[in-house]
């Protein structure tokens, strides 16, 4: 890039974005000298259990809206226009659900990793393959999290790349090891502050110099930015209704439902009540966040109508661009640059530290403890640490990986989540509402679920063919005449239309439908191979393991046949509670089931479709 178009900072940015890191690191010395002092592994790990909603639901927003999030997304916008924002559909099923599914089965339980889960549901060995493959999306993840910022900032301002990923997870390695799980809680607060501070920065100044709302929403009219509701049924399309909003919704439950980062928080917190309210405190957040950065991509395409400026940047990813755009906009604003960067880094940060902090709890938790069972508490907490910061120096390796590949950001994320989540959401689906499925089937499925991942995944990489069609014209195009205008558009249906066929059309499956298939597969191969091996028996199922789904769809009918619908009889409801109680666990802390944690009728009522009676019966009392 020639130096003299490269944007620079001022002091007051250096001091804005210095600040950042320094009250990150304060909040995780606070939490190191307060409190328990990071004693026991219960603070360490599980903050207690004793967080209440607003900072579990800002950390919840956190964890997975990292600079990949405030950079991709804008960047697709801007190349091709608003559809993606119809994943906003996607978050209503996709935090009902968690809300109302999962997290009273796994909170009851008081676990504390998601994946103990699966060894009372299954067995050992497949809670083991769980815990695997988590640390192995959780690690791939973080590589594109620290990497991103670095990347983009490096591009516009020449900020050294390899002394930003440094510091990003030297400070995060820091402030986690020091503060547990606490500090990374009200840093995540914090840190999501900023992040919505900045994108608002952003959208304001980027709004007012591209001559105010008006302006801005005539020339993305103009370059047909506005998409419509795309209800294409084919599923090689990348962005549709169908792929985002039904897509989505497993997207969601993969990251909200069943990942250790999200349910550590759940299992964090007060109470089971406190836990739910969470989950639905984040639905106006992520909503928010969504908006903040689709609006950014089209203010940065009112601002150049499509314009390329890979000439000036060097390189033509769209993601480098949006950092151009930004730093265009707040130039010789002091502070705004600095705010900026300080909100990417918050992002980063944020998401980096649940991904420690839950890779220290399920290594701890699944891998070390089983196996070495007399361990005094100190020795734990110290490993614990330990952990956490190996992992920190990991995420560095990983970055460097990341820095080899080249797709958008964005795209590279989403696909980690489905291609690894997806597979880990149908072994929970599978526990949690097949009571026939075994442990062997269980096995089989999550390897049938991965190998589907990793064959239509790297297909699609080497092939590349799940990447995007062409993008509408822009305002470029327009303002052509006539004539080149026609070229362009018999051209670009010429591509649209040539279909690929094959192998290479089931490659070019559109990543959104990953988890959702993935899922699907392991469902599937997990219920034949258990009805070839031998259906668990009802009473064989580890009690508060299943979620009677279709017995609570179907709960007007007799009972006979709600028994025969979903195999636990609705009986099984009011046996005493000492055998309705999970096995004990070395963390269960003393805490006693609190009854008032349950959702109370009402509330329970007014989430169901009318007619419908009320549901309670999986209330558990101690
Ligand atoms: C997880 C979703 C899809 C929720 O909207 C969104 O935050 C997202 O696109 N995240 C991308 C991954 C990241 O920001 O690291
Ligand atoms: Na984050």
């Amino acid at each position: 890039m020639d130096p003299s178009e490269q944007k620079h900072f001022t002091i007051v940015d250096y001091v804005i974005f210095a600040t950042l890191l320094a009250a990150s690191m304060g909040i995780g010395l606070y939490h190191a000298l307060s409190g328990g002092r990071q004693r026991t592994t219960q603070e360490f790990l599980m903050a207690d259990r004793s967080m209440s909603c607003l900072p579990v639901s800002l950390s919840l927003i956190a964890s997975f809206q990292s600079a990949v999030a405030i950079i991709g997304v804008p960047a697709e916008i801007y190349t091709h226009g608003t559809q993606y924002w119809f994943i906003g559909c996607a978050y209503v099923l996709g935090l009902l659900i968690p809300a109302h599914v999962f997290i009273p089965v796994l909170y009851r339980l008081r676990l504390s990793s998601a994946y103990e889960y699966l060894e009372l549901r299954f067995s050992k060995p497949v809670r083991i393959c769980g815990t695997l493959t988590f640390i192995f999306q959780t690690v791939v993840y973080m590589g594109v999290c620290v990497y991103t910022p670095a990347f983009a900032l490096n591009a516009v301002t020449g900020f050294e790349l390899w002394g930003a990923v440094l510091a990003t997870g030297l400070v995060c390695t820091l402030y986690t090891t020091m503060g547990g799980l606490k500090a990374v809680i009200w840093t995540d607060v914090f840190q999501t502050v900023v992040m919505f501070a900045g994108q608002l920065a952003v959208i304001v100044v980027g709004v007012h110099k591209t001559g105010g709302v008006s302006e801005v929403w005539r020339k993305v009219l103009e370059g047909n930015r506005i998409s419509g509701l795309d209800l294409n049924p084919d599923p090689t399309e990348r962005h549709t209704f169908w792929t985002l909003a039904v897509g989505g919704v497993f997207l969601m439950l993969s990251l909200y439902g069943v990942n250790q980062a999200q349910v550590q928080r759940y299992l964090s917190s007060r109470t089971e009540k406190e836990a739910v309210r969470s989950c639905y405190m984040v639905f106006p957040s992520l909503q928010l966040a969504l908006a903040l950065s689709c609006v950014m991509g089209l203010v940065m395409f009112a601002r150049y109508c499509g314009e390329d400026h890979s000439d000036k940047l060097g390189t033509s990813s769209r993601d480098a661009m949006v950092i151009y755009f930004v730093m265009d906009m707040l130039q010789g604003l002091p502070g705004l640059p600095g705010l900026f960067v300080a909100c990417l880094f918050s992002a980063a940060l944020s998401t980096i530290s649940s991904a420690f902090n839950s890779l220290a709890t399920v290594t701890m938790e699944d891998l070390i403890k089983p196996h070495f069972p007399p361990m005094t508490e100190s020795r734990a907490t110290l490993l614990s640490k330990a952990l956490a910061m190996s992992y920190g120096l990991l995420c560095l390796a990983m970055a460097y990986l990341t820095h080899l590949m080249d797709d958008s950001v964005l795209q590279v994320a989403l696909k980690i989540f489905g291609m690894v989540g997806g597979p880990i959401l149908g072994l929970f689906c599978l526990g949690m509402f097949f009571p026939w499925a075994n442990a062997n089937g269980a096995l089989a499925g999550l390897g049938a679920g991965l190998a589907l991942a990793f064959w239509v995944g790297i297909g699609s990489i080497v092939t590349r063919s799940s990447g995007p069609r062409p993008p509408p014209p822009n305002c470029g195009a327009i303002l052509l005449s006539n004539n080149t205008t026609a070229a362009i558009q018999t051209a670009l249906s010429n591509v649209t239309l040539s279909r690929p066929s094959g192998l290479k059309r089931f490659y070019s499956l559109s990543y959104m439908w990953y988890s959702a298939v993935n899922c699907f597969t392991v469902v599937l191969i997990g219920l034949i191979i258990s009805f070839l091996t031998g259906p668990m028996k009802e009473e064989d199922v580890a009690p508060g393991t299943i979620y009677p789904v279709l017995g609570k769809l179907f709960c007007f009918l007799p009972e006979h046949l709600q028994k025969k619908l979903c195999c636990v009889s609705p009986l099984r409801q009011t046996l005493p509670a000492e055998e309705r109680r999970p096995p004990q666990h070395k963390e269960m802390n003393g805490l006693a089931y609190q009854q008032e944690d349950a959702p109370s009728q009402e509330e329970t009522e007014s989430f169901l479709p009318e007619g419908r009676a009320p549901v309670v019966e999986l209330e558990t009392t101690v």
